[in-house]
């Protein structure tokens, strides 16, 4: 039972000599692995730092799992992310993840029963329904299967005028599918039209551009949002969303992803779907990072990111409450995952002092998503979390260097102060810039994050300290959308179709550093072992035993 835990973790048996060593942990973001490839940019780019690490001692590198169940998604087809990579590496657990939670929900029906779908329920008498969020089968912030059962849902609950405010992807899935996944909604919402209820689009624009920023990097994006969807006001016009999406992708330079918001509008001009007095509205994300800048938006009597012009007098409710400890927003329509005894509290409990680092785009994941999708430090005197600040205004693939040898300088810093016991990082390059599919600069990214890493593992070298270095799933080593066997995909032109998603790839891990004892290596009976191992195996390298209810440690300790 969780109340009789103690927080007091037992000295590790045989580790418990390095306690006092420091510990950098270093998390490289979308760097899974596979087979050498051209469109494997990981193996393209020049890596000394990691190769050496593969190299140099094959006890301390192995692969582990970081996608599907073994980081609590519904299914082994669903490919990891940063959110439940983190979670997973920071609670040493496995808990059924947002994604999961909303799919069990919808199928019980029980989501309708919720207080969060009361909530809303009531303005559906008189008011529209609004539904927000991203357009896609990515599984990485939000499903339109869900969508299309949340509508159907709501329409059998009582909902009569409802306006879909749409983002499009390209980002978790192939750039051009929106135009699939906008035919494919509309489809559903004639199918509402039939049967009486006002059911159409309302607005729209592509992901990176319109709404979805993260982390209060950029509140311009949330900005061209709030106009679209609440004042209805958006530099194109347009009477249907298929058209909006086909006409808007003719510019050869726009993509899903970064896509100009779009309004749709009637005969005589006037968008059909401001939010107003009176309306309910959803934002059917269950992923949190792209989801709080608008919660904020929409639910703070007190706000002055932006000019918002009007604070309409709705309900809203969130798919999940995205954070837990803001309370934000204050209803929901599925409770969150609620991820308890992460490794940051427990240390921080066990008087381990940690000093966490990145850059903007990437704070939130070494922090927030780490401690559990929770804010804030767990012991101030203890902690120090340093966040860089991202460039801003232009696509990675423009500065794939991104702000990493500043991360790992930071991290340096850190190490040599001796002021620490854990230094943790998020290098983000392999991620960010795979996600524009542009291969040359994820080349280039690439050996800027194994500089970042050498950077780091000096300092480590220097103070006598252990390292772990890991990655929180697959990206950069897989650019290429490819058939069953494995061959890419090329149009009539001979060009390749540029994969920016994710991947299902395992990661490595590797340890080490002279801190580390000689007889410490990588267990072999863990054939299966995933990100929620990583957990224990840091806090066994901070000299201490793991909680039982740990997912094992991968090491052990052998007489050398
Ligand atoms: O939000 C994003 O940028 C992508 O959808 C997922 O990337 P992340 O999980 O690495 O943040
Ligand atoms: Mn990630
Ligand atoms: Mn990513």
């Amino acid at each position: 039972m969780a109340e009789a835990r103690r927080w007091e973790l037992a000295g590790h048996r045989r580790l418990g000599k390095g306690k006092g060593k420091v510990v950098g942990v270093v998390v490289l973001d979308g760097w899974g692995e596979a087979a050498p490839d051209p469109f494997n940019c990981i193996h393209v780019a020049d890596t000394p730092a990691l190769d050496a690490l593969k190299k140099g001692a094959p006890e301390r590198w192995r692969l582990i799992k970081a996608h599907g169940t073994a980081v609590g998604l519904p299914t082994d087809d669903d490919m990891g992310n940063s959110e439940v990579g983190h979670n997973a590496l920071g609670a040493g657990q496995i808990y059924a993840q947002g994604a999961k939670l909303v799919d069990m929900a919808l199928a019980s029906g029980k989501i309708y029963e919720g207080e969060g779908f009361k909530y809303i329920q009531q303005c559906f008498d008189k008011g529209t329904l609004h539904l927000i969020g991203l357009l896609s089968d990515g599984g990485v912030h939000s499903r339109i299967d869900q969508l299309q059962l949340l509508l159907k849902g709501a329409s059998d609950h009582g909902a009569k005028r409802i306006r879909v405010h749409i983002l499009t992807d390209g980002r978790d899935v192939l750039d051009g599918s929106s135009v699939r996944f906008v035919e494919m909604l509309e489809n559903d919402l004639a199918k509402l039209r039939d049967k009486g209820v006002d059911a159409r689009f309302a607005s729209g624009g592509g992901r990176m551009y319109v709404t979805m920023d993260r982390y209060e990097n950029d509140w311009q994006v949330v900005k061209r949002g709030w106009d679209a969807q609440v004042l209805g006001e958006a530099p194109h016009k347009f009477q249907n969303a298929l058209e909006a999406v086909k006409k808007l992708r003719e510019d050869p330079k726009a993509n899903d992803q970064y896509l100009p918001p779009f309004v749709i509008v009637d005969e005589r001009g006037s968008p059909i779907g401001p939010i107003v007095d009176g309306d309910a509205v959803v934002t059917f994300n269950f992923r949190a990072d792209r989801m709080v800048m608008l919660a904020k938006a929409l639910e703070y009597e007190n706000f002055d990111k932006f000019d918002r012009v009007r604070f309409p007098k709705i309900r809203y409710a969130g798919m999940l409450q995205y954070d837990g400890e803001l309370k934000l927003p204050r209803h929901f329509l599925v409770a969150p995952p609620e991820i308890e005894r992460t490794s940051g509290e427990y240390l921080a409990r066990n008087g381990i002092r940690t000093y966490a680092c990145s850059e903007t785009v990437k704070f939130g994941h070494v922090t927030f998503f780490w401690n559990g999708n929770r804010s804030g430090y767990f012991n101030p005197n203890l902690e120090k979390y340093e966040e860089i600040p991202s460039d801003i205004g232009i696509p990675f693939n423009e500065q794939p260097k991104m702000k990493a040898v500043e991360i790992a300088e930071k991290a340096r810093d850190a190490i040599l102060s001796r002021k620490y016991d854990q230094v943790r990082v998020n290098i983000a390059n392999g991620d960010m810039v795979g996600h524009t599919g542009d291969i040359e600069a994820t080349i280039i990214g690439c050996k800027a994050a194994d500089d970042a890493v050498k950077i780091i593992l000096d300092a480590i070298e220097q103070v006598g300290g252990i390292f772990v270095v890991t990655a929180d799933h697959g990206n950069a080593e897989d650019m290429v959308k490819r058939d069953k066997s494995g061959k890419p995909l090329r149009d009539e032109d001979g060009n390749v179709q540029p994969l920016t998603s994710h991947t299902l790839n395992p990661v490595p891990i590797a340890i080490g550093g002279p801190g580390l004892q000689p007889g410490v290596r990588f267990r072999s009976e863990l054939p299966s072992a995933g990100l929620a191992n990583v957990a224990a195996t840091v806090m066994n390298l901070h000299g201490f035993e793991a909680p039982d209810h740990y997912e094992p440690t991968l090491i052990e300790v052998v007489d050398k």
